[in-house]
């Protein structure tokens, strides 16, 4: 995919798609039993064998596959039916003290370090091929682990991986210091050195990516890496640092701990010879994270976090494409997406409409097995976060607000929800507050632009925000008056490899992609030399 852009990915693929899946649906009689409404068909039949085997289970550590120290294994789930897919090897602190031990000898003594810049940014070439040559398979195993629509995966995801990987790996002999000019006679220059061994910890909502997200520019710097995988979705990490190896990174430099957040993760957080830690989950263990990086060896700690994103249609907006660009900013990626536009704002002007839009968009919306062809929406990730989701569509029907369309459980199997739709819903109410991550749209009414900054402001996340107006002023208002990390003016979820991502408030700390994420993974280093009789100063 060329442009990178998941939203014209998915206006050119899904959206035009779900129409012609609508038709088809339409015709099973078992769709028009089991719901009229929607297009369900494939949320209610047996589900496709996913056209992959699950080749890598184990922990990846000094360039080996082992078993855990302790021998123990978890399960990770298939989220369409609830059913185990593998059985996968569990890392603990003593796995992870292992794999920190091989990162730091890789680091002190391995070849990576003491390989030329250019030498290194032709092993990370090779693995951006190496993950497009395995697109299909990475992605299948990303649909089976994780429920988002194989489409997605394969034509949206995996592209941008390779996109990204291949932004850092041109980097990587593109990153020095400076030579200052000082007031005397000293040679000053300050040397971007790695930092050294780099923790990293993902979520289970874009396992590869984030996994890409973090490898990428840490070895672009020329780290060694320990990174633990989510519980939920262990698959393509692994699968992904095998790709890794056979790209010819020398062992010890990516090491793979799949294991549980207390155990594995807080063995990193807290570990004494990480030299820097990344994180990308939610607030509440966001902060944890920050305390156990404090307590230790007072490690940097960039994280990335939770989000309430405001998603603003002004009274002069398109309301067709803005319709269509809310939906799918709340309802990406099953609503699992830390940047979600999960507080629609609608000028007052035009909020019937809107709504009456909206929720005529999101009926239509085609849910079903994510392998199935021209599905727009796959199930939860897991049975915890489909009853998180679903208390808080019952919080969100006890405070008083209209649910227009969905509100229940989809199907006899897995973790389906209904495309969730609630009007007349006011700052209040917890379903405006906290990040629900699930299929479930709140529409919020204001009347002028200043008033819509303010309420959009006022949370504790400071992720995205959309802005939907054909003024160039409002545009402009707005933009410089959200609180956020990034403004989307027209357009959502646009993501570039060269455009910085990241949080304001309690959404994060640092920022990853571009330019910005290098320096969380060097040192500067200043180094002055006294000069003798220079000819210039
Ligand atoms: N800002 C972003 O870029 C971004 C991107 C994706 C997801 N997210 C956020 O991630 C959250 C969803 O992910 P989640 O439910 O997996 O989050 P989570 O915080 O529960 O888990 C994230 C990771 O942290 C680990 N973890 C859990 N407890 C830990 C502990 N005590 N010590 C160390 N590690 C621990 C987990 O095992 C997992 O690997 C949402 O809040 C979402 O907004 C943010």
């Amino acid at each position: 995919m060329a442009s990178q852009k998941i939203s014209s990915f998915l206006s050119r693929t899904l959206v035009s798609s779900s129409i012609r899946s609508l038709s088809q649906h339409g015709r099973t009689s078992h769709c028009r039993r089991v719901v009229s409404r929607y297009s369900t068909a494939a949320a209610t039949e047996d589900p496709i064998t996913p056209p992959v085997s699950v080749k890598y289970t184990q922990l990846l550590i000094g360039g080996k596959f082992v078993d855990s120290a302790s021998g123990k294994k978890f399960k990770t789930y298939d989220p369409r039916t609830g059913n185990v897919i593998a059985e996968v090897a569990e890392g603990d602190a003593e796995d992870i003290n292992r794999a920190v031990a091989a990162a730091r000898k890789a680091f002190d003594e391995g070849p990576w370090p003491k390989m030329t810049a250019y030498e290194r940014s032709k092993i990370l070439f090779k693995f951006a091929d190496l993950l497009e040559q395995h697109t299909d398979e990475i992605a299948a195993l990303e649909t089976w682990d994780n429920g988002k629509p194989y489409e997605q995966a394969a034509k949206a995801e995996l592209p941008m991986c390779v996109r990204l990987m291949r932004y850092y790996a041109g980097w990587a002999d593109k990153i020095h210091g400076l030579t200052v000019p000082a007031d005397g006679p000293y040679q000053m220059q300050t040397l971007h050195e790695p930092i050294g061994v780099a923790g990293q910890i993902i979520p289970w909502n874009f396992p590869i990516l984030m996994f890409v997200w973090k490898v990428a520019p840490a070895l672009a710097c020329g780290n060694t890496i320990v990174l633990k995988s989510a519980e939920q979705t262990p698959l393509t990490a692994i699968y992904a640092a095998k790709l890794l190896q056979e790209a010819g990174l020398p062992d010890g430099v990516i090491n793979v701990v799949s294991g549980y957040g207390p155990t594995a993760g807080g063995a990193l957080a807290s570990h004494m010879d990480v030299d820097k830690l990344a994180f990308t989950g939610s607030t509440v263990t966001g902060k944890l994270v920050l305390e156990m990086a404090s307590k230790s060896n007072l490690k940097p700690v960039t994280l990335e976090l939770g989000g309430k994103s405001p998603f603003i249609v002004c009274k002069d907006a398109d309301i067709d494409k803005a319709v269509e660009l809310a939906h799918f900013a709340l309802f990406f990626n099953q609503g699992q997406c830390c940047c979600a536009g999960s507080r629609t704002y609608v000028h007052e002007s035009i909020y019937d409409e809107f709504v009456e839009k909206a929720k005529a968009r999101a009926m239509k919306r085609v849910v079903g097995d994510p392998f199935r062809k021209d599905i727009e929406q796959g199930p939860q990730i897991d049975s915890e976060q489909f009853e998180k989701v679903m208390q808080y569509i019952r919080s969100g029907i006890e405070s008083g607000a209209k649910l227009e369309t969905g509100g229940e459980k989809l199907g006899s199997k897995g973790y389906y929800i209904q495309p969730t739709v609630f009007s007349n819903v006011n700052e209040d109410m917890l379903i405006a507050q906290d990040e629900i991550f699930g299929p479930v749209q709140s529409i919020l009414k204001f009347k002028d632009i200043q008033e819509v900054a303010r309420r959009a402001n006022n949370t504790h996340y400071g992720l995205a925000a959309g802005v939907f107006t054909q003024d160039i002023d409002t545009a402009n208002y707005l933009a410089r008056a959200l609180k956020v990390g990034t403004v989307w003016v027209n357009c959502y979820d646009v993501f570039d490899a060269a455009i910085p991502f990241g949080g304001y408030k309690m959404s994060g700390q640092g920022r990853e992609k571009g330019i910005y994420c290098l320096m969380n993974y060097l040192q500067v280093k200043s180094v002055v030399t006294p000069l003798k009789d220079p000819a210039w100063l």
